[in-house]
């Protein structure tokens, strides 16, 4: 279980009492999640969820706490920050800042089927036809530049066989970085995998932990949902379910000419990203009872996949 720092009932019912939401019926620490301590609340007033953020410079909380806002009046299923009574949404629990939120309903699709795909593509396309016009700036904590500082160092502890695929990477990274940074641009979400969407049946009804979320090229978000929701355990691309995630994203919104030609080298990027953050997360990590900590190696196979061509946007339809 992914609880950083446990929390006292009585703490935990003097910060809610200023959200008027009823008195404290139960509440459990979540067993997913890797990066913040979440907890289900039952209040009696309704369901939510606290989160105390345990990474991350907090000067950045009040882009998180605008995005949510705008993205919920746009009427996207994401979660968004209560205001306690004194009109506060950004508070401070356990000497971390804490949010308190709406629990979303759903449940995360592990096995993902086309209609899945085409739905997360939907999602995405909203949420940067909603942003786009006016973006609210913030670049990635885990952008080009810090794979370029990070990638060196970790490629020390990198089993020899391993070591060349990351150098190109990391070179591929550099050549293309003027290209890269130059395509159409929205805000990101830039971790919508499928422990951040929520579903019912097929239908989308959730999605969550926005806290990688950032402004930058429109395409990152689709790589690194294709790479989670649309690949085999051998890292290839399925098309069966990356086809209509990308035909339901070009229904929305039509990819430029631009972003078609950088397809396949931004799967390798969004593929790079997290194999780096997956080995910081292992180092850290690796052997902590009750913190979840995700494999490595699976960004390792899935960027061997990536060295062939391995999808098509549909830029012409
Ligand atoms: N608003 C919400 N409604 C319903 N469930 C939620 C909500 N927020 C979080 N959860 C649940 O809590 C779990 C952990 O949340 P989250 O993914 O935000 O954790 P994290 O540690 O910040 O992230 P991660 O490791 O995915 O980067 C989710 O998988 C989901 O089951
Ligand atoms: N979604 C990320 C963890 C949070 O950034 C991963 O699967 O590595």
């Amino acid at each position: 279980m992914s609880v950083f720092t446990p929390l006292q009932r009585d703490e935990l019912e003097a910060f809610l009492a200023p959200y008027r939401l009823g008195r404290l019926r139960d509440f459990q620490g979540i067993t997913a999640g890797s990066e913040n301590s979440n907890f289900f609340v039952s209040l009696e007033q309704g369901e939510y969820v606290l989160t105390l953020i345990e990474r991350g410079p907090t000067q950045d909380l009040p882009f998180f706490i605008e995005l949510l806002e705008r993205l919920h009046r746009a009427g996207l299923p994401v979660p968004y920050a209560l205001h306690s009574e004194d009109g506060k949404a950004l508070r401070e629990l356990a000497g971390k800042p804490a949010l308190l939120q709406p629990r979303l309903a759903g449940r995360h699709v592990i096995e993902p089927n086309p209609h899945h795909c085409a739905e997360v593509g939907r999602l995405l396309a909203r949420l940067h036809l909603a942003t786009r016009e006016q973006i609210l700036e913030r670049a990635s904590d885990r952008g080009l530049d810090w794979m370029q500082e990070q990638g060196p160092s970790l490629a020390l502890n990198l089993p020899e066989d391993q070591l060349p695929l990351l150098r190109d990477g990391l070179a591929e990274i550099a050549e293309l970085r003027p290209k890269l940074v130059a395509l159409p641009r929205a805000n990101l979400h830039a971790d919508l995998f499928r422990d951040n969407v929520l579903f019912e049946g097929t239908h989308l009804t959730g999605v969550i932990d926005f806290y990688n979320a950032c402004s930058g090229p429109m395409l990152y978000d689709l790589a690194i949902a294709v790479n989670d929701w649309c690949s085999h355990p051998n890292g290839e691309i399925d098309p069966e379910r990356s086809e209509p995630l990308l035909a339901a994203y070009s229904a929305l919104r039509r990819f430029t000419p631009a972003e078609a030609e950088l397809w396949q080298p931004m799967l390798r990027v969004a593929c790079v990203r997290f194999w780096l953050s997956r080995l910081i997360a292992a180092q850290h990590f690796e052997g902590t009872p009750d913190v979840q900590v995700k494999d490595p190696g699976e960004f390792h196979r899935l960027l061997v996949a990536r060295q062939q061509p391995a999808s098509v946007l549909p830029f012409a339809f």
